[in-house]
This record gives C-alpha cells, sequence and structure tokens, in this order.
C-alpha cells in the first residue's frame, strides 16, 4: 500500500521530501464505525484509533466527525466502513531530546541503569562521525538490549531513512527480544520529522508506537537558546523541542537559583502548556514519568489538558494560580518581574510557538465542529504543531477525546460522562501565531449550549 504522509506542512518547512498523500484520523462517536467522504481510503483499526490514508492532495481532503447515532451499528451513512478493533501490541517507543548538553544521555543512563525489568533497545543518533555519545551510554550488559549508532548526520535530516531502516531490522531481528525503544535525538533535531517517521512509514508504523516524546531542558542555558533569532525559515530547535514534548524534565536544577528555574518553567509553559513538567538534576526521574506514558494515546488526554492545574511535581503556588487564571500563553516573559500576577500582560509579544488552552462548558454541535475543525487546518495545520482535546458532544454520553500532530488528528468516545459532571470542554493547541480570541471563538460557535468560557 503506498504510504501516506501528514506532514506536509512540514515537509516543505524541513529537510524532507514527502510523497503528496495524507493520513488523517477522522473523528468517530463510535469506536468500532468511521465515516469518511474521502473515495480512495484505506483504514487500518489500531487500538481505539482508526487511521486513513488517502491519496488527496492536501488541500482538497476533509475531516468529519462522525454524525452517526452510537447506538445504532446498523444506521448506514455513505462510506461507511465497520472495522474490528485488535489490542494494540505494537511495540512502545520513547523519543528523547533537548537541546546540546541539556542531559539526554544522562536521563538515557538513568533509564537504562534502573530496575525496571523491561528490556530495552537504544537507537542513539549523533552527529559526528565518531561515536562518543555511544560510549557515555551505559554498558550495554546493564540494560540495553540493543544500542545502535546512527552517526552520519542528524535523525531528523538526512538519517531519518536510517532511522526507518533500524527501527525495521530491530524489528524482524529481534522481536520478541525487547519492550521497548528509546531513541535519543541529536542535541539540534528537530522532533517533528522523527515523530512523523511513526505515522509515515509502514515499516515503522506497523510494528511501532509512539509511545511520547520526552524533553529534557537544561534550566541554565535553555533561556539563551530560545532567544536565539534564527534566519527566516530555519526553527528554532529548543522551541520545538519544548513543543513536541509530551514530558519535559527541567534538568540541573543544581546550577540555577529557584527564581530562575520558576522563570524557565513558565517561559516553558508559555510554549507548551500541554505536557507534564518535573524538575530534575542529573535526569533522576521516575521511569513511568518517561516509559509507558502513552504520550500519544487518547487514554493520557484528559491528565493532558489537567495539565493546567497542577501536574508539575512542585508545589509553587504560583504556578497554580499560572495555569488556573492565566489568559494568555500567547506572549514571551520579559522576565523583569520576579513574581508575576499572571493576568498581566506586560510582556514583549512572541509571534512564534506558544499554546492555548480553552476550557469552556457546554455542549457541541459535531456538524459545525466539523466545519470549523477542517478550516482551521486547511488553512493552519502547519502552524498548529499539536492540539489536545476533551470534548462534550450534544447527544453522546461518552466524554470525546481527540488529539492531533499538524494534519494528522484521532479521536474516539472515552468513558462516560458522570451523573453529576459538568460537561466541560478542554482544548489545547501549541503552535505558531495562534490567536487565543479567534480559536476561543471559533470554538464557541460550535457549541449548542454553553455557560462559561475560560482561555489562557
Ligand atoms: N550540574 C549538572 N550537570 C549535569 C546534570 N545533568 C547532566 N549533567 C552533565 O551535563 C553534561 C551533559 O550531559 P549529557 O547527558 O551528555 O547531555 P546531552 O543532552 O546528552 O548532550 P549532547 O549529546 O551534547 O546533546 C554531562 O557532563 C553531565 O554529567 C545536572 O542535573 N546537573
Amino acid at each position: 500500500m503506498a504510504m501516506s504522509v501528514s506532514f506536509i506542512g512540514l515537509a516543505k518547512t524541513h529537510c524532507l521530501s514527502l510523497p503528496s498523500i495524507n493520513r488523517t484520523l477522522f473523528f468517530s462517536r463510535n469506536k468500532t464505525k468511521l465515516i469518511t467522504q474521502a473515495h480512495n481510503l484505506c483504514t487500518r483499526p489500531i487500538n481505539s484509533r482508526i487511521v486513513h490514508s488517502y491519496k488527496q492532495p492536501r488541500k482538497c481532503f476533509s475531516r468529519r466527525f462522525s454524525v452517526s447515532s452510537a447506538n445504532s451499528a446498523s444506521e448506514t451513512v455513505d462510506c461507511e466502513v465497520l472495522t474490528k478493533i485488535p489490542p494494540d501490541n505494537r511495540i512502545p517507543a520513547t523519543i528523547i531530546t533537548g537541546f546540546l548538553g541539556s542531559g539526554k544521555t544522562t536521563l538515557l543512563n538513568h533509564i537504562l541503569t534502573a530496575d525496571h525489568g523491561k528490556r530495552i533497545a537504544v537507537i542513539e543518533n549523533e552527529y559526528g562521525e565518531v561515536d562518543i555519545d555511544g560510549s557515555l551510554v551505559a554498558a550495554k550488559s546493564v540494560g540495553a538490549e540493543d544500542i545502535i549508532m546512527l552517526n552520519n548526520g542528524c535523525l531528523c535530516c538526512t538519517v531519518r531513512g536510517d532511522l526507518v531502516r533500524m527501527i525495521a531490522e530491530l524489528v524482524n531481528r529481534k522481536k520478541g527480544k525487547f519492550d521497548h525503544i528509546v531513541i535519543e535525538t541529536t542535541g539540534l533535531a528537530n522532533p517533528a520529522p522523527i515523530i512523523q517517521t511513526f505515522y509515515a512509514e509502514d515499516q515503522v508504523f506497523n510494528d511501532v508506537k509512539l509511545d511520547g516524546v520526552v524533553t529534557l531542558v537544561d534550566a541554565k542555558h535553555v533561556g539563551f537558546h530560545l532567544d536565539e533569532v534564527k534566519p527566516h525559515g530555519v526553527v528554532n530547535e529548543a522551541i520545538e523541542q519544548i513543543a513536541y514534548a509530551d514530558r519535559i524534565i527541567v534538568n540541573k536544577t543544581d546550577l540555577v537559583r529557584e527564581p530562575e528555574v520558576a522563570s524557565v518553567v513558565e517561559r516553558i509553559r508559555s510554549i507548551n502548556c500541554m505536557a507534564e513538567l518535573k524538575r530534575t538534576q542529573y535526569g533522576k526521574v521516575d521511569l513511568d514519568y518517561v516509559l509507558g506514558i502513552g504520550g500519544f494515546d487518547l487514554e493520557r488526554i484528559d491528565s493532558a489538558v489537567e495539565v493546567d492545574k497542577s501536574e508539575e511535581d512542585h508545589s509553587h503556588s504560583h504556578e497554580h494560580d499560572h495555569h488556573h487564571d492565566h489568559h494568555h500563553h500567547d506572549h514571551e516573559h520579559d522576565h523583569k518581574h520576579e513574581h508575576h500576577d499572571h493576568h498581566s500582560h506586560d510582556h514583549t509579544h512572541d509571534p512564534a510557538v506558544s499554546s492555548v488552552s480553552i476550557v469552556c462548558e457546554g455542549t457541541l454541535d459535531l456538524e459545525k465542529a466539523n466545519t470549523w475543525l477542517t478550516n482551521l487546518l486547511l488553512e493552519r495545520s502547519e502552524d498548529i504543531y499539536r492540539m489536545k482535546g476533551l470534548l462534550s458532544v450534544h447527544g453522546m454520553n461518552e466524554r470525546f477525546v481527540f488529539q492531533g500532530v499538524h494534519e494528522i488528528f484521532q479521536g474516539s468516545p472515552d468513558r462516560l460522562w458522570g451523573p453529576d459532571e459538568p460537561r466541560i470542554n478542554k482544548l489545547v493547541f501549541i503552535g505558531k501565531k495562534l490567536d487565543a480570541g479567534e480559536l476561543e471563538n471559533g470554538f464557541k460557535e460550535c457549541l449548542l449550549v454553553r455557560t462559561a468560557t475560560n482561555v489562557s
């Protein structure tokens, strides 16, 4: 089957040359059903997710929430496809990224030497031809089943094909002999094309699932890298690495004082308010924080959108205030003020990457939401890096969860709403030049009934 790629925008921006085929997930109200308008459509069921790929020019396809009755499997709708949902037995893979010297290898060693009972295969990418990190990584005998070095370039660029081959080879040769793959990128990698590999390449997609992206941040130096102004069209890798993260580890906190750490955390939150965040020294985190996180699985979305409230393992009250009450992440803090109240807007505006979250009570009109999201992604999918949401859909007894990476998105019903549970929609967008007001208004237009909105 010809394979699909959904990061067309990224392909243009970055150093990839990709076929013009899209893989997209349609929202469905019933896990076993999917509705599409597209012809020339293939489907592959994966756990609770259903992946479509179809060959149409980027601007021509559309995405639809299903409008079929969740309770009526026999109801016929145009082009409806019934699918079975097999268990997802694919091998999980974790991407460890972070800027040069942020502590990636240190974390990897921590993982490999810890007592977790997992058999881990490591793919280590280093820029130069000399394998330095390979020798820094804990002895193979300690924990890794296999350490594969990719030394001829950066994973996100020239050796991406090698990554595909490596994973395929690993799976073919060693299937059953390891439980998890950990990929350490170079410090200059943009994670997006690497994430893309897990969806775009059949050889990878069929056997391996992306478990999550873990980003290390050097608490002392990250500010400098985030500030770096790149030439037009060149991404700031430090920002991208934070933007795509499911887990962020603010490392080297021993090298800075608490206010500086707080300011780094705040800055990170302005880029990605969705990822869980921990502060560490020498990458010492619980392993379940970095392995088996299901960062790209739907089960995690609820906690992802809840992260605003408290996920950081740090109890400073300003953090919590920040995430409850903040009205805009669409800025860069100037760090002149020691401790903001987080309604203040005396920041320099950052036109680059930011996150916007919308929390809004009400029930969603699926048709309107379809149109809104379709139009939004047609116009802005290059700029919308990540989105996750938990929706209250009119007529549905279950919560509806979804997430997306640029043009790829996936969604399905989740657990039932509780009898007294308020029907609150939660959405998080991470991307470039996000307009919080516009997103909020667009979403609110899709609601049938609404009572309160909170955009941050
Ligand atoms: N003081 C301090 N040093 C740390 C910490 N974590 C890692 N280091 C040191 O920082 C240096 C860089 O750490 P690495 O783990 O190699 O960083 P990396 O991200 O793999 O580096 P690159 O491969 O160059 O991108 C090493 O000397 C580590 O021992 C920390 O929390 N505090």
